[in-house]
């Protein structure tokens, strides 16, 4: 165990002897012992080898840390492969269907169902349209969302997830979507997994922010501003955003409040605040709701932190489409057929580019329609699409079932399983079980790690706070006159004795003709308190004061007590005026982050949208 205030000394003698070193040839120096090259500071408090055993297990279990950490960051890889490779085996455009519930008094249905396969019959003739799965009348919304939850997982892997109710008026497609109390819909399910999922996830660090607008006859409308006037006129809200894309194909509702979300409920709060407001709007313009699409849009940012600091950021469409309606059935006039004209129109130009992206063509009609705009990042390259066609079994909605199957048909266009032969799919199915196995397991895997990392952080932490609490120790003993970082001025004249004899005894160690003389000793040590009481001259003009009336070698009337106090005095007030600019900057931190926090609720994805934004910000905070 070293001894208080070796430390300094052991500093001392490295000056004295490189003092003494001073115009010596190399090989005169090599001729002088050897001093340790690290110096210490006073570590008389802590045992040297307990101190250094406990920083060894720190490091030991840092190092197994960070292996842990790359060994779920290559688990979660893998994960992630297989994920998408039987998401690209099922294909990245799925089309389901789902069939209303029987109205109890109508026994009879032309429709009848299988597991992919829908046949109707009427009139003597039968037609069958195949879907990648199909959700009969007694299927439940768990059943429906257990085809959704693997995408959510796609998405929080960096992918651009779409999800589309699409059918005729009253099928079904907002019960699939937004459900009622106690059977809840897709939306609040993936809100709900989506945050189960992140918390799962510890090798990345995700935030969500979340949107909602209405496409309503071509124009796009923000569902989280709040719009009183709406709901009592006849007028339709003219919209003030507008679809932006990049040269990279990211897509951007300029003006679109997009709101940070950190838990289910706020995010659940926002979702019923997006439906409040569309069904609220739209109170005397009969039943237009089912005449616009209904877009809820979850974007993720994914933070790898293991993985260096890459960001990515993906988007979840959860999109109610408008009813599809035929028009000559309805026998609209005025609005109601501009509305069912603008949604016919954007229905089929979804239906364009959905059956483009199936077979693949090199031009895919995007512009066709705003919904199309606003979803073309999410229905391309990369991103994986559900498609759920809402039908009736009602005979009397026998025309609007064969045309929406006949939209799932063109949806699903080259890959109708009829191209497809048995064994094929036979052997397609047994790669996706061989795949979802894989992911079982490794699923397993990352869990066991997860544990690991869970027990070694909290290790590393208790053992943090032991060397901590050591070192607590250590810290208080900083307003002590024994402490290092105080003894530079006036303190140091204690140890200056134990300092002047160190350097004696190693100046003996030294050719005779090196070591300095009495005279030269008293200059020295004399030259060195000079300089030391002018340091404190400098710092207390009192001091100079005294200085001036007194001679060096007197007896000084300041005791080196108060000298120490003024040191320590001097010491603190030098502080607290360097805290000054720390107290600026952090009130400038402050200010930044309250600004911060004010602009929070509304931000957006696009950083190049950023100065827009902020400026819409503004006029946004004042109408929320
Ligand atoms: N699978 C189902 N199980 C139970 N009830 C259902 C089911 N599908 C629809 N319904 C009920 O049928 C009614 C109409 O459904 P919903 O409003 O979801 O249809 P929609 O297709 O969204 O209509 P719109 O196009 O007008 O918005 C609702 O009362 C809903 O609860």
């Amino acid at each position: 165990m070293r001894e208080a205030g070796e430390g300094m000394v052991m500093q001392l003698e490295n000056f004295a002897l490189e003092a003494s070193s001073e115009g010596m040839t190399e090989t005169e120096k090599m001729e002088l012992p050897s001093m340790p090259s690290v110096v210490y500071m006073d570590v008389n408090v802590v045992p040297e080898h307990d101190k250094e055993r406990l920083e060894a297990t720190i490091s030991s279990l840092q190092a197994e840390m960070s292996e842990l950490r790359s060994k779920q960051t290559l688990l979660d890889s893998k994960r992630r492969e297989a994920l998408n490779r039987i998401l690209d085996l099922k294909g990245c455009i799925r089309v389901f269907c789902r069939v209303k519930c029987k109205d109890e008094k109508k026994v009879s249905s032309p429709i009848s169902t299988e597991v992919d396969k829908i046949t109707v019959r009427s009139a003597g003739t039968r037609k069958d349209f195949v879907v990648d799965r199909v959700f009969p009348p007694e299927s439940t919304q768990d059943d429906v969302f257990g085809e959704v939850r693997p995408i959510l997982r796609s998405a929080l892997d960096g992918h651009n997830v779409c999800v589309l109710a699409y059918g005729q008026t009253g099928t079904g497609k907002t019960h699939t979507m937004e459900g009622t109390n106690g059977h809840h819909g897709i939306v609040p399910r993936a809100i709900g997994g989506l945050f189960h999922q992140i918390s799962q996830d510890k090798s990345a660090s995700f935030s969500l922010s979340m949107g909602m607008l209405e496409v309503y006859l071509g124009s796009l409308r923000d569902l989280f501003v709040h719009r009183p006037s709406a709901r009592i006129t006849h007028t339709i809200p003219k919209s003030n955003l507008s679809v932006l894309s990049s040269s990279d194909g990211t897509v951007e509702i300029e003006g679109l409040t997009d709101v940070p979300v950190t838990d289910v409920k706020q995010a659940h709060r926002w979702y019923a605040r997006g439906k409040h407001a569309r069904s609220t709007s739209w109170t005397n313009v009969n039943d237009a709701s089912s005449r616009s699409h209904c877009l809820t849009r979850i974007t993720i940012t994914r933070l790898n932190g293991t993985e260096g600091s890459t960001k990515v950021i993906s988007k979840l469409w959860l999109v109610d489409l408008g009813g599809s309606e035929r028009l000559l059935k309805t026998g609209a006039t005025g609005q109601t057929l501009d509305e069912g004209r603008a949604i016919n129109l954007s229905l089929s130009a979804l239906g364009d580019v959905i059956a483009a992206l199936r077979m693949k063509r090199n031009h895919i009609p995007y512009r066709n329609s705003k919904l199309t705009q606003i979803l073309s990042d999410s229905l391309g390259d990369g991103s994986k699409v559900l498609m759920l066609v809402h039908i009736s079994p009602s005979e009397d909605d026998i025309a609007e079932t064969i045309c929406s199957l006949s939209f799932a048909k063109r949806a699903r266009a080259v890959e109708s399983s009829r191209e497809v032969s048995e064994d094929l799919k036979k052997r397609k199915q047994q790669s996706i079980s061989e795949l979802e196995q894989q992911i079982q397991e490794t699923e397993g895997d990352l869990q066991k790690v997860r544990n690991q990392i869970e027990r070694i952080e909290n290790l590393i932490q208790e053992k943090m706070k032991t060397l901590r609490a050591t070192y607590l120790l250590h810290d208080d003993m900083n307003e002590s006159p024994r402490s290092p970082l105080v003894l530079d001025h006036v303190e140091v004249e204690e140890g200056n004795k134990k300092a002047v004899k160190q350097v004696r005894r190693s100046a003996s160690s030294v050719p005779r003709f090196m070591a300095p003389t009495e005279c030269s000793r008293q200059r020295q040590k004399t030259s060195e308190l000079m300089g030391r009481w002018r340091t404190i001259s400098v710092m207390n003009r009192k001091s100079v004061d005294l200085f001036g009336s007194q001679s060096l070698n007197c007896s000084t009337p300041i005791s080196s007590q108060n000298l120490k106090k003024r040191s320590v005095a001097y010491k603190r007030k030098d502080l607290s005026s360097q805290s000054n600019p720390l107290n600026i900057s952090h009130n400038s931190i402050e200010s930044k982050g309250s600004l911060l926090s004010k602009t929070k609720n509304v931000s957006t994805s696009n950083p190049n949208l950023r100065v827009a934004l902020h400026q819409h910000r503004r006029r946004m905070s004042d109408l929320i």
